[in-house]
């Protein structure tokens, strides 16, 4: 079994995009792409989970959502990796967040323990469900949570054994996420 493996997490809606966020391009790349690279350094091998309508490149993994649980949020993408991959550990990030740096991936990973099945990056107080490395055995815990239909990340939280890492001002621009054409427009000129 491995160790890590990356799960990059595309199959949303990008309804207030307007548009495919996953193809947005930033530093002449897509943004699916860099962020397939800042996980790939870090792990044995990553899988995008994707929608049929997406295309990736030929070399990198992907599947869609489970069909019980197709486009039912982030929760359905990270479910449908783990049953897909089998790994110890997953490192998760969304598809989103362009910016986002090597250093913050290293740092979760360094904080595994076995004491807990989550580690979870928190900026300014602000809980990242979906910048976290996540434990095989939650697995099951993420089933039940979707066929209650409780499709909140942070009520998965609720329940696991979480190390929340705070990370400084200095890493702010990493995390920022982009969810509309306006936020697009606003972070690419800075
Ligand atoms: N595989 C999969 N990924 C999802 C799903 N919903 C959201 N994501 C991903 O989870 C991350 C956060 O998604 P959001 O920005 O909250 O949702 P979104 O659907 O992409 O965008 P909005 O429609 O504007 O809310 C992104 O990387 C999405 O691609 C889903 O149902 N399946």
């Amino acid at each position: 079994m491995q160790q890590i493996a990356g799960i990059l997490l595309m199959g949303g809606k990008s309804s207030r995009f307007n548009k495919d966020k996953a193809y947005a391009i930033y530093d002449g790349k897509y943004f699916y792409e860099h962020i397939f690279e800042v996980i790939s350094s870090h792990v044995e091998s990553t899988i995008v989970v994707a929608h049929d309508k997406q295309k990736v490149d030929d070399h990198v993994q992907v599947i869609s959502d489970v069909a019980r649980f197709q486009g039912q949020g982030p929760l359905a993408g990270i479910y449908s990796a783990m049953i897909a991959k089998e790994a110890e550990w997953y490192v998760v990030l969304p598809v989103d967040m362009p910016f986002i740096d090597s250093s913050i991936i290293k740092t979760l990973i360094a904080h595994r323990m076995k004491e807990v099945n989550g580690v979870v990056a928190r900026i300014r107080d602000k809980i990242q469900p979906l910048v976290a490395v996540y434990h095989r055995s939650i697995c099951d815990v993420i089933h039940k949570h979707l066929i209650a239909e409780k499709r909140s990340m942070h009520s998965l939280l609720d329940v696991l054994r979480v190390e929340y890492v705070d990370f400084t001002d200095d890493d702010a621009h990493a995390f920022r996420n982009i969810n509309t054409q306006e936020e697009y427009e606003l972070y690419m000129k800075e």
